[in-house]
């Protein structure tokens, strides 16, 4: 990706000590400086509304970093790191706290990165709070964690109130599944390699599945959770990314907007799911207690503050058909679910049978090739194909082999960078091609805001699956009826 500027930065975090903030963006920011990305001239703000010295913020971070980090904190980074930090007060939501920000920001000499880690429904308070302190200019950027808004009325009115305030090119909306490596690299299998880019269509490829599985439930998240359920939570941003970049048609180049361009076209060719076909092209489900690796997991409904009765779902399976030239009767199937049996994130695209099979004799029925994009754990790409097994005996006796890349053994030497320290960093240098323009989410929410309403006016619940089981029997059935079924 091509970086745009290079200059300082005073990166602000607001809800700096919030879960998002000490388990992920600290530790990718520590990450940074470790790897000598951060400029040396670079500032980190943390804000909140608590009072805190100096150095009870430092040993926030310090703290927040020996918990969450994988590796050990390395001392002579930290001393570093930690000459950067700052601590300001501020209450959100009051205008005038903004002004304590002024003496800890330079912006002749750096540029001010406003990163929001708060619950969306303040994002307006705190452009308001920023503007009124004069801390506003066109340099200015401001980074916006998902997801924004519950649909899509209330996601236009928070991007109005950013938009007040923030152009589209000072505005940096995430997704953190676009700055995975495994994401980056569809990029590069799709569009550096022949093979691929040739045999990308319906021509070739019978369907496509993408699953995303979680083994953990919802992380003490249930105020959040429960409002946004897994269909808001997970498909409306991360699955629709991934599907519109297995999708999209060959950006022109890797700029912000060229690669935006192709991922709208394809989330505007979403077929919409109504009430008469929602049956057939959905499953929805929620936990009940089950075992996962040996372990017993308390329900859904169980879960710390759960209420009693609740019909949020924590699966989702869907059959998407996409209406262009390109996928033309090519099915995409959509799963993802919470208290899966292990974490999982693949895309596994089906080619077509051969049309005449000359191996009959030998062999029976040839079996279509496979390629498996592995997103998460082990990182690779897998390729089933067909190869004669060597000898004199069966002069055509064919087997079904795998070509195996895993990212651990081809690139040794080579660290797998977390989402967020690859989004931090585009954030600072300026570059917005792995993030989300509000046209973008906009088309995401309109496809999925159909399916809810299909849902209500089809009075569907979620189905119970066990914990540590691949959700609902629906699921299975759904790919049933199209003669299929899932990895
Ligand atoms: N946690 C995660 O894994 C993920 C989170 N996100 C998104 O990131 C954002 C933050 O999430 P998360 O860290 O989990 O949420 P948290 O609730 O843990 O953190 C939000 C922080 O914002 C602070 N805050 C809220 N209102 C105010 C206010 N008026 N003034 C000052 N501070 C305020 C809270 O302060 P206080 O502590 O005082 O309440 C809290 O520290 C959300 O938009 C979420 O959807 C996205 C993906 C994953
Ligand atoms: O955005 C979110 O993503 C995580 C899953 O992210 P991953 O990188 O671990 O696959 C999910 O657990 C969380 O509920 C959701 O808000």
């Amino acid at each position: 990706m091509v970086s745009q500027s290079n200059k300082p930065c005073d990166l602000v975090l607001f809800g700096t000590k919030g879960d998002l903030a000490r388990r992920k963006l600290l530790p990718s920011l520590f990450q940074l400086e470790k790897s000598g990305l951060l400029d040396p001239q670079t500032r980190i703000i943390g804000v909140a509304r608590h009072e805190m010295s100096q150095a009870e913020y430092v040993s926030l971070v310090e703290e927040a970093l020996h918990t969450f980090m994988k590796e050990d904190v390395c001392k002579v980074t930290w001393q570093r790191f930690m000459a950067k930090l700052d601590y300001c007060m501020i209450d959100m939501r009051n205008l005038d706290a903004y002004a304590a920000l002024k003496d800890l920001v330079d912006q002749e000499n750096r540029v001010m990165v406003n990163y929001f880690s708060t619950p969306p429904s303040i994002f307006g308070s705190i452009c308001k709070g920023l503007n009124a302190a004069g801390l506003i200019n066109n340099e200015t950027r401001v980074v916006l964690e998902k997801p924004i808004g519950h649909d899509l009325e209330s996601s236009k009115v928070i991007n109005d109130q950013v938009a007040e305030f923030f152009n589209e090119d000072q505005t940096y909306r995430i997704d953190h599944y676009l700055g995975k490596e495994t994401t980056l690299n569809l990029l590069a299998l799709r569009f550096a390699n022949s093979l691929f880019a040739s045999n990308w269509d319906h021509n070739c490829i019978d369907h496509v599945q993408i699953t995303v599985a979680e083994e953990v439930g919802i992380e003490g998240r249930w105020g959040y959770f429960d409002d946004a359920g897994q269909m808001r939570d997970m498909v409306q941003n991360h699955l629709l990314q991934v599907l519109s970049l297995v999708a999209m048609n060959p950006p022109v180049s890797l700029d912000a907007n060229s690669v935006r361009d192709e991922k709208l076209r394809v989330m505007k060719c979403l077929r919409p799911i109504t009430k008469e076909n929602v049956a057939e092209k959905t499953v929805r489900g929620q936990y009940t207690a089950g075992v996962i690796g040996g372990k017993a997991v308390p329900g859904y409904l169980e879960e710390e503050g759960a209420n009693t009765e609740s019909n949020t779902e924590s699966f989702v399976a869907l059959r998407v058909d996409i209406d262009n030239w390109r996928w033309s009767g090519v099915p995409f199937y959509l799963r993802t679910g919470k208290r899966m049996p292990e974490k999982l994130t693949e895309i596994v695209i089906h080619f077509k049978n051969m049309p005449h099979n000359i191996f009959k004799e030998s062999f029976g029925t040839l079996p279509a090739n496979v390629l498996t994009i592995r997103m998460q754990p082990r990182e690779g790409v897998e390729f089933q194909m067909l190869n004669k097994v060597p000898g004199l005996d069966d002069h055509m006796n064919l087997q079904e082999t795998k070509l195996d890349l895993s990212f651990s053994e081809a690139f040794k030497d080579q660290r797998i960078a977390d989402a967020y320290e690859r989004l931090l960093l585009e954030a600072l240098l300026g570059n917005q091609s792995l993030f989300v323009r509000r046209d973008e989410v906009e088309a995401a929410w309109s496809w999925v805001d159909g399916i809810f309403q299909a849902w209500e006016e089809t009075n569907d619940k979620p189905k119970p699956y066990p914990a540590g089981t691949w959700g609902p029997e629906a699921s299975a059935l759904l790919m049933a009826k199209d003669e299929r079924e899932w990895d």
